[in-house]
Order: structure tokens, then sequence, then C-alpha cells
């Protein structure tokens, strides 16, 4: 069955009036209109339901007022816009009322909370922001709380998940409407938790606005999204404010850059400070011992407390997934999660089983007799050789590495993703990802001619000139128990496109049906 976000939705809203829906945002409305009932509201005309309303906004690319007269014919019961879309949805003749806002993006949050009777206050919720770690923080939120027996929802960019019900998300955080109709789903099906990854686009263009979160985390800020902020002050002003008490009372801000630093300084909620990079740090936490924990791929840590009430107590945390930035990750979660009130054994439980999709999502590990597997989306040079670097740390035998590079993308980032995986990595497995509509066979000869000035002799290097799942399957089953094998590019994508088609594929499941043949192989030759 394909699931798409159309199936994320409430069954049982129940309707209220157009007057209460509008009541703050706009001074009065037309007496005929105020008890006509309204089962939802949507901001975008194809996702709309008959009894919705229609929040029309002016885009980067069109004022959405121009659908009014066909929401109108979908059943919408009113249209809420600014005074040009009351003029365009009037213009078209639509009977249906149109109601005029100052700023219908600032106010679609705030009227979907009231229109989906604010799920968020039913269930326990966390958001996470930062440049970096967002996803893996939100994962082990959804770990913890699902250890602590909450049956847990998440909204995050590499999937939207509530109960059976997933599917790979369009954003990392929706438009305001969406995401109340999703955490509305969530709480029809019984959803105790809900984990919530926040972009500072969200912060920014007020996706989230009027929430009120039990607990928020600031991981990091790097370089990133400057086209849109300019400058990393206001990139920083931006994820700030979910640490503030618009959205929380509670937050958790690790210090181990500059800009987490600021934002403790200034910050106006209840919060922790945590360092899991430098112990002698100004934290109300740190990390004081971090050892990899080369079998099981997992790192072990402790977390101390140096301020009071912890001044020198001591948790010891597994999280299992290798490298640092993960231990930065799962102590953040850590202190989010019983900062609430969950119980400390409960969220190590969490912890320790941690898995996230398509990011150093471990296939299969060592000490199950077959070499260690792990998908991770790495895709530009830089996060090919921080993975690689870490799983360095981890690979007793050779690292191989099953790579490729998407077409109708950046081409300049091929020859040095190439190269950095010949510098870091022991074994190539060149092959394809999403060719779209360049000629697949030209992309491995780009990537090939990085691997070529690192090493002139092409040792180790080996182009799979049929199709991913045999690059995958070849590297599997050449790879010894003490081996290592990336696969890397694709992370959770459940499709390659190959000249305009979206063939199914995930990495994870071509690489489990391998390590199949890989026991078999070795169950008949033992
Ligand atoms: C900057 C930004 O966020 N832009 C978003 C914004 O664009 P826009 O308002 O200019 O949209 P538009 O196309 O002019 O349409 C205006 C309105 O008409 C509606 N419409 C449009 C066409 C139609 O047929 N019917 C219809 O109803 C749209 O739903 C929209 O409400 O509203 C559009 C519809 O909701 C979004 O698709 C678009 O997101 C773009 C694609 C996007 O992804 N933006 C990125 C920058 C983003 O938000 N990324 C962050 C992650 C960042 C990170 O990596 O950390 C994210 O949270 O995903
Ligand atoms: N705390 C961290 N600091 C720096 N890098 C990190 C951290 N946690 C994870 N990473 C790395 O950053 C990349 C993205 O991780 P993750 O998906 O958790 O973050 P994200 O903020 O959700 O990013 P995206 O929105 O791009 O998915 C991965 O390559 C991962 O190894």
């Amino acid at each position: 069955m394909t699931v798409t976000f159309r199936d994320f939705r409430p069954q049982n809203i129940a309707p209220v009036s157009l007057a209460r829906l509008v009541a703050g945002f706009t001074p009065e409305i037309d007496a005929s209109w105020e008890e006509i009932p309204v089962r939802g509201v949507s901001m975008a005309s194809d996702e709309i339901l008959a009894g919705e309303a229609f929040i029309a906004v002016g885009g980067a690319n069109v004022h959405a007022a121009k659908f009014a007269g066909e929401v109108e014919s979908l059943g919408a019961v009113a249209v809420i816009t600014d005074a040009k879309g009351a003029q365009i949805a009037t213009s078209q003749g639509v009977k249906i009322p149109v109601v005029t806002v100052p700023d219908p993006r600032e106010a679609a949050s705030p009227l979907a909370i009231r229109a989906f009777d604010n799920p968020a206050g039913k269930m326990k919720t966390v958001a996470v922001t930062g440049t970096n770690g967002k996803t893996t923080t939100c994962f082990a939120a959804k770990f913890t709380f699902e250890a602590a027996g909450l049956a847990t929802m998440i909204l995050s960019t590499a999937e939207t998940q509530v109960g059976d019900l997933r599917i790979q998300s369009s954003r990392t955080t929706f438009e305001g409407p969406m995401l109340q109709r999703i955490l509305a789903y969530g709480v029809e099906q019984g959803m105790q938790a809900a984990v919530v990854e926040v972009s500072a686009h969200a912060l920014a263009l007020a996706r989230i606005a009027g929430m009120k979160f039990d607990a928020t985390a600031f991981t990091n800020l790097q370089h990133d999204h400057l086209d849109y902020f300019h400058t990393m002050e206001n990139y920083l002003a931006a994820k700030a404010r979910l640490c503030s008490k618009e959205f929380t009372d509670y937050s958790v801000i690790c210090v181990d850059d500059k800009w987490g630093q600021q934002l403790a300084a200034n910050c106006d909620t209840q919060n922790l400070t945590v360092s899991a990079y430098d112990p002698a740090a100004q934290a109300d936490w740190v990390v004081t011992r971090k050892v990899n924990n080369i079998a099981h791929a997992a790192c072990d840590f402790t977390l101390t407390g140096k301020t009071e009430p912890n001044v020198g107590r001591e948790e010891k945390i597994t999280v299992a997934l290798p490298g640092e930035v993960n231990v930065q990750d799962a102590a953040i979660a850590y202190l989010l999660v019983t900062g609430i009130g969950i119980p400390a054994e409960a969220v190590k439980a969490g912890l320790a089983t941690l898995a996230v999709p398509g990011r150093l999502e471990i296939v299969s590990r060592r000490n199950e007799g077959t070499p260690l597997v792990i998908n991770d989306y790495a895709h530009t040079p830089e996060a090919l050789a921080s993975i690689l670097r870490t799983m360095q740390e981890f690979t007793p035998g050779k690292l191989h590495l099953v790579f490729g590079t998407d077409g109708d993308r950046d081409a300049t980032k091929r020859v040095p993703l190439a190269k950095v995986a010949a510098q870091e990595a022991d074994i190539l497995w060149v092959t394809d990802e999403n060719p779209r509509t360049e000629n697949a066979q030209s992309i491995r000869a780009q990537l090939l001619s990085g691997i070529k000035e690192e090493r002139p002799e092409m040792e180790n290097v080996c182009e799979v000139t049929t199709c991913r799942r045999d690059a995958i399957r070849k590297a599997i089953l050449a790879a010894h128990s003490d081996d290592t094998v990336m696969i890397t590019g694709k992370g959770a994508e459940p499709y390659q496109e190959i000249e305009g088609v979206f063939h199914a594929f995930n990495d994870t499941p071509v690489a489990r049906d391998c390590l199949a043949a890989y026991k078999n192989r070795a169950h008949i030759q033992g």
C-alpha cells in the first residue's frame, strides 16, 4: 500500500463555528457566516477537504486566493486571506465567505491549532532545532519516550510516522495546517507523545506559531541557509525563538559552539546547558568520558553534572550509534526528556537501542558474524569525509564504500566527493545514485576521474556498471567480518530516479537481502 500525506487525516474533527475560528484575527464577520461549521483548515488547494476553510497566503509564486473558486467547488466552507487575496477571491464570484485577516501566514498555525482542537496540548511534546543533529536528536527522544511506554509520533526530515503509518517527509517542518492535522491524527490514533523537528525556515515563516512544547532543544549552528537568512546572527535569531517562552518553559541548549553559548546567555526559559566536547566547559552537564564500543558500533559515555543540584552526579549512557556527534545528540535528548519527567532508566534503555532511518543506520552489526553494514545519506564531500573518519575508528579491517552521486544536481561536487572517498575508504564500489536524465556512465566516469587523482593505479576501485543493487551485493559479499561496508548517498530515500521514473529502491532492505546471502554462504562454507 502506498502511503501519502492524505492518509494522516483525523476522521472525527469536531466542527468549530467560523466566528469562533477567526475570533481575535478579524474585527467582525457577517452575522450570517458566524455559525458556519468548519472542520479543519488547509493552506493548499490540492489538500483541502470538504468542510475545511482555506487559508490563502500570497507567496513567491502565486497568491493562493487565485484558487478560491477551485476550493469552493471542492467543498471548502470559507476563504481566510488578506486584503489583496479578498479582492482576488471575490473577483471570481465565490459564494463562500471570504474573511480578511491582516497576515494569513502568521494566522495559519494559530487558526489550525484552533480548528484541530490543539492536538499538541493532548500529548507530551518536544521540539528540536539546530543546523545538524535535529533528526538524530528527535529520534533519540522518540526512542526514549517509547522505552517509557508512551506511544510516540514523529515529524522529522527523515520520516513522518504515526503508529504503523510512515512516509518519507517532503519537508523538515510542514506548514501549520498540515502540522496540526497530522498531530490531530496522532491524537486520534492514541499517540501520547509527539516529537517535532523544527527548521529555521519554519520559525521565520510562522509554521509553528502558537504552539507550546513541553521542552525544546538547540543542537548547534553551522554555515547554512544564508541565502535566506543572510547572516549567521539572523539565522541564530530564528532558531533561538524555539528556546524562548514563546514556545516552551524548558529547554536544553548545547554550548559546544559559540552560537549555543550566545543563545544560553540570553535564554528566558528555565534551561539546562550541555557540552559533549569540552569537559571543562561552563555548562550544567558535560560529557566526561567517551568510549567507542567497536563490537556494537555504539558509544558509551558519562554525563556529569557541574551545577547544583547535580554537581558530581554521573549518568552512564550508551547510545547505539557510532561517532561523537551522536554522543552530543544523545546527551541533549537525555536532558530534554528526563527534564520533563521521563525516568532516567527508560531514557537510557531508549538510547541504547536508537536507530535513525538512513542516518548511520546500522543494517548489520559486526557481532552478528557479518561485516558491519551501514546506510547513511552523506552526499556532500564534507559529510562523507566526516562519516568515513568516524567509521575508520570502528573498523579493525577494511572500510568498503558503495557510492555514486546524483544526476541533474551540482556536478561540481563530483570530483571532490570522489577524492574524499579515495582518501578515507579502503575499497571503493562506484555505482549509481539517482541518475535522473543524465547518462549514468558519464556520472561514474567523473567520479572515477576524481578517484584517479588520489589513486593513479586505481587499486581497490571497482566500477559496478550494472546497478546499485549489484554494487551493494558485491561489496557485502567481498567484505570480511572485521570490515565495514558503508553505503552512502541515498539514506532513507525509498526510490531511485532514472529517466523520470521513480523505481522503488531503498538501500537498507537491499543490503539486508545481500546479508542473508552472506550468512547463507557462511553457513554452507562453515
Ligand atoms: C521559503 C519557503 O518556505 N517557501 C515555501 C512557501 O512558498 P510560497 O509561499 O512562496 O509558495 P507559493 O508557491 O507562492 O504558493 C503560495 C500559496 O499558494 C498555495 N498554492 C499554490 C499552488 C497551488 O496549486 N495551490 C495552492 O494552494 C501554496 O500552498 C501556498 O500556501 O510555501 C510553499 C507551499 O507551502 C512551500 O512549498 C515553499 O517551501 C519551499 C518549497 C521549501 O521547501 N522551502 C525550504 C526553504 C524550507 O522550508 N526548508 C526547510 C528545511 C530547511 C533545512 O534544511 O533545515 C523546511 O522546513 O522544510
Ligand atoms: N550534533 C551534531 N553535530 C554535527 N553534525 C551532526 C550532529 N548530529 C548529526 N550530525 C551529522 O549531520 C548530518 C545530519 O544529521 P541529522 O539528520 O541528525 O541532522 P538534521 O539537523 O536533521 O539535518 P537534515 O535536516 O539535513 O536532516 C549527518 O551526516 C550526521 O552525521
